[in-house]
């Protein structure tokens, strides 16, 4: 029998008061390269999705979680392997976000969202923040 691997990834869709997202594009080389995408990454053996959250939210862009809520799960079935994404709405932080790991970085607003290219299973939670006032 073939073996299902699992992939669990918290991300982080960073909101500011005046309701602008900060996003950041995925390098070359990568599965979906050049695509935007919320800052976030792969939750390690004996991490909690908050947990992993905070840890890929500094590494990527140096802002630290003060208050964070799961706003969407979304799992995606392929072949042999499980992708399930915690996206958690991120609207207290400490510092300003930028693409620490040299990643291209910037806010939007979140009506720019939908004409941005982002990895298909994103496309319900973007629905969902488009719907919320
Ligand atoms: N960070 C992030 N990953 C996403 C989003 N949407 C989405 O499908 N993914 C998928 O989630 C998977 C893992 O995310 P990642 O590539 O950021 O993982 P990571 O930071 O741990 O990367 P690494 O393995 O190079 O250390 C990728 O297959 C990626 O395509 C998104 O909005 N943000
Ligand atoms: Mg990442």
């Amino acid at each position: 029998m073939k073996e299902v691997k699992k992939i669990d990834v918290a991300i982080g869709i960073i909101q500011d008061t005046q309701k602008k997202i900060f996003i950041t594009q995925r390098h070359k080389n990568v599965h979906f390269a050049g695509f935007w995408e919320f800052p976030g990454g792969k939750i390690e053996k004996n991490e909690t999705p908050d947990i992993a959250l905070a840890r890929e939210l500094f590494e990527e862009t140096r802002i630290t979680v003060r208050s964070a809520s799961l706003l969407q799960m979304k799992k995606e079935i392929h072949d042999d392997l499980i992708i399930c994404l915690y996206f958690y709405l991120v609207e207290e932080w400490e510092g300003e976000p930028c693409g620490y790991e040299g990643q291209k970085g910037k806010w939007v607003n979140k009506s720019e969202l939908s004409a941005l290219r982002f990895p298909p299973a994103n496309d319900s939670v973007i629905t969902t923040l488009l719907l919320q006032k």
